[in-house]
């Protein structure tokens, strides 16, 4: 697990105080860190070409071109004269070894973005849009200076300084990034960072069910029940799921329960031995208001998904004690509505998806969420995680449907609905990352059978 900020200039600020480090050591750092980047990936004499703008950005840059010249064949566009101290010292440092500059995006081996980091405002003028145009055409080897430049430059590769920034795992950033390093400043990174609410869950945060007691039964491994409606097939998938991901037991419920696999269980009300429900996938509007709270009516571990997201009586599922809820941002506009805590768009939403996850939690501590997206992310009270390692073969119908399994498989089992949702969710990453068939063609039956690998 890693941490991730708003800022780091408050980090900064601690090495200066409390490490008697200056803005230029840490600069030299970062420039390092970038030239060992480099040195490690391409040869001596590779070309080199990096774009710098007037700021603290630029001046990483203007650093990174002097400790790769002359191994390097580095060339340097100024797109700004450079305007910042650092920027203007770093230049004044250049000058001495006298550098190559050029006035255009020519192609070269490597291309280095230090047009603007964390200072970016506004939008950029025509004239820099159409440099990153160029830059973004380019064949070379993309790095990212920091950031990617207002998150127009597509990079292969985002060294940034420090320590993560919470910005980068923005859902529509995700396509600018690349691969992300953290560059150490002069200090290790556990002396750099500070507490933060915000964490990064890496794949190796999995901690899997175990079935290490040797005198145990099915029950002592939980029963989820699995409350269907018009759509059965979502139910089974959400079943087959919890079933494969260690339940002792898994159940359909409801008034449709006919053609289920001969492996799950069926019932018109919830087993007695029920451990944990999962509701709301496939469930239709078939059940009234009342048949639902006859579902309801218990305080088992709850994950609550899809059409349930809309009705009304999520303001009853959100009193629970323990309880999940798993939408995508169109179902989370619906229940953000719902709780009449914002009527946004989608756009809106996708734009600031921090701040709406945060205003949830404020709200509702007790409920654990998990906000689908490029870049998932599960909160609860004042914890905050993003799992980056989906990819785009889960975008299909059906993937949600096996994570509210795997949630509601780790609820029967006893693990709290914090732990139950980060750890499915770095399953269900998982499980998308082993398949070794082609992108397009992964299905949330081919996600089921690789449980029992991981
Ligand atoms: N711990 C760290 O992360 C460290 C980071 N370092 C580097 O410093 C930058 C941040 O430097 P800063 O000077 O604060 O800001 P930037 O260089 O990112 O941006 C400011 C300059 O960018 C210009 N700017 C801003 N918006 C635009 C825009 N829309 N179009 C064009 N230019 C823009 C702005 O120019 P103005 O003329 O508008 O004033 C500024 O000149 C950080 O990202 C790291 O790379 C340090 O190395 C040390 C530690
Ligand atoms: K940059």
């Amino acid at each position: 697990m890693q941490k991730l900020y708003d800022e780091v200039s408050s980090l900064d600020k601690r090495c200066y105080e409390n490490f008697g480090l200056s803005e230029d050591i840490l600069m030299e750092h970062a420039a390092d860190g970038m030239a060992d980047f480099i040195k490690s990936k391409f040869s001596k004499g590779s070309s080199v070409l990096i774009v710098c703008g007037s700021g603290n950005n630029g001046a990483d840059g203007i650093a990174l071109a002097r400790l790769l010249h002359p191994d390097y064949n580095v060339k340097i566009l100024h797109l700004k004269k450079p305007k910042s101290d650092m920027a203007k010292l770093q230049k004044k440092r250049l000058d001495a070894i006298g550098l190559k500059e050029c006035c255009t995006i020519e192609s070269c081996d490597v291309l280095v973005d230090a047009i603007v980091g964390t200072g970016f405002r506004g939008e950029f003028n025509p004239e820099i849009s159409s440099v990153i145009d160029e830059m973004n055409n380019s064949d070379a080897y993309k790095i990212a200076c920091d950031v990617p430049s207002g998150y127009k430059f597509f990079a292969d590769a985002t060294l940034t300084m420090g320590a993560l920034k919470k910005d980068m795992y923005l859902d529509a950033h995700k396509e600018y990034v690349g691969d992300i390093k953290v560059i150490d400043l002069g200090v290790g990174r556990d002396i750099y960072e500070c507490e933060s609410n915000w964490n990064l869950l890496d794949l190796e945060d999995l901690n899997l069910p175990n079935r290490n007691k040797k005198d145990t039964h099915k029950g002592s491994y939980g029963h989820l029940a699995c409350v269907v409606g018009e759509k059965i097939g979502a139910g089974v998938l959400c079943s087959k799921s919890a079933l494969r991901f260690g339940a002792g037991l898994v159940s359909v419920v409801g008034y449709n329960t006919t053609n289920i696999p001969h492996s799950i269980m069926s019932s018109e009300l919830l087993p007695k031995t029920t451990s944990a429900i999962a509701i709301g996938m496939g469930l239709g509007d078939s059940y009234s208001d009342m048949d639902l709270k006859s579902f309801l009516n218990n305080d088992y571990p709850l994950i609550a998904d899809a059409d349930i997201l809309h009705m009304d009586i999520l303001q009853e599922i959100l009193k629970r004690e323990n309880v999940v809820l798993t939408p995508h941002a169109k179902e989370f506009i619906s229940v953000l509505r719902l709780c009449k805590l914002a009527d946004i768009s989608v756009d809106e939403l996708q734009k600031n998806r921090f701040k709406y996850v945060e205003l949830f939690c404020k709200t509702y501590p007790k409920v654990t969420l998990l906000l689908k997206g490029a870049n998932v992310i599960i909160a609860k009270d004042d914890k905050f995680f993003i799992n980056p390692h989906g990819s785009s073969k889960l975008a299909k119908g059906g993937s949600g449907d096996v994570l509210s399994g795997l949630i509601g498989s780790l609820l029967a089992q006893r693990y709290t609905p914090l732990e139950a949702t980060f750890n499915a969710s770095l399953a269900h990453v998982s499980l998308a990352l082993n398949y070794t068939g082609s992108d397009f063609s992964l299905t949330p039956d081919d996600l089921i059978s690789q449980i029992g690998k991981l």
